[in-house]
């Protein structure tokens, strides 16, 4: 997978170097393109922002920065596939464990940071001629820009790509994964000592019975859901989900 991200702080995504992923860019299995949204400007103090139309707070950025720096990062071959513009916003449809689990199928995507009050929304409908555009958000709270939410993203998706986890499996049994996991939260997890600070170990876990433990695993799966995400629960008591697991 190849990922671009245009940003006027390119140094934000210095972590982007550590850990597995940056071990998969220096295996090649990822190939992660940082882009100064500046190196589009032509004037002296390379502006790329204005006053806002209409009046009100704070700074829109300029629409010219933007489309120039998407003309040269998302530009295509005849033949080539259009990258996938993700811009990261508090407007934006949710970013889900669903939402990475399919940008994870995508060859290219480009991540749009924007600073300020935002992007001129022309960018969105220029861009939107030329590639499919997503704007998607992080959580229901406001950030200084999208640098945060990106990381954030880059990071939930590509840690599903094929060779990135240690092991491929892990993902699987993670919360909201698809398929078992789906709605689900994972339970309480545990490592030597087996007692540690007069807290033992849950037996169960000890018993060498694989089944047993599964099943113990997803009781407490679905104990701390209904305990930390209600909404989930109901949507798992809507599908069914919780009353037949709730019996296993
Ligand atoms: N909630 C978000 O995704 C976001 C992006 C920029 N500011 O907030």
């Amino acid at each position: 997978m190849r990922i671009d991200i245009i940003t006027i702080f390119p140094e934000y995504f210095a972590p982007l170097e550590l850990s597995l992923i940056g071990k998969a860019r220096a295996s090649g299995l990822l190939d992660i393109r940082l882009h100064d949204l500046r190196s589009w400007t032509h004037d002296r103090h390379n502006t790329v922002d204005d006053t806002p139309f209409g009046g009100g707070p704070g700074m829109v950025m300029k629409p010219e920065p933007w489309g120039a720096a998407l003309d040269d990062v998302a530009g295509r071959g005849p033949d080539e596939r259009p990258p996938r513009l993700v811009l990261p916003t508090p407007s934006g449809r949710p970013f889900t464990q669903a939402a990475a689990d399919r940008l994870a199928g995508e060859p290219r995507l480009v991540f749009a940071c924007g600073r300020y009050e935002g992007i001129d929304s022309r960018v969105a409908a220029d861009a939107a001629l030329r590639m499919p555009v997503e704007e998607l958000s992080v959580g229901d709270y406001v950030l200084n820009g999208g640098e945060s939410a990106v990381l954030v993203m880059v990071e939930a998706v590509t840690r599903l790509l094929p060779g990135v986890l240690g092991n491929a499996d892990s993902a699987a049994q993670d919360s909201f994964a698809p398929g078992a996991m789906h709605n689900l939260v994972e339970g309480p997890v545990y490592t030597k000592p087996r007692v540690w600070r007069d807290q033992e170990v849950p037996p169960v876990l000890l018993s060498g019975d694989h089944g047993a433990v599964d099943r113990w695993r997803r009781d407490e799966a679905l104990r701390k859901t209904v305990r930390t995400r209600p909404d989930l629960a109901e949507r798992l008591a809507a599908e069914g989900d919780l009353d037949r697991r709730d019996r296993e």
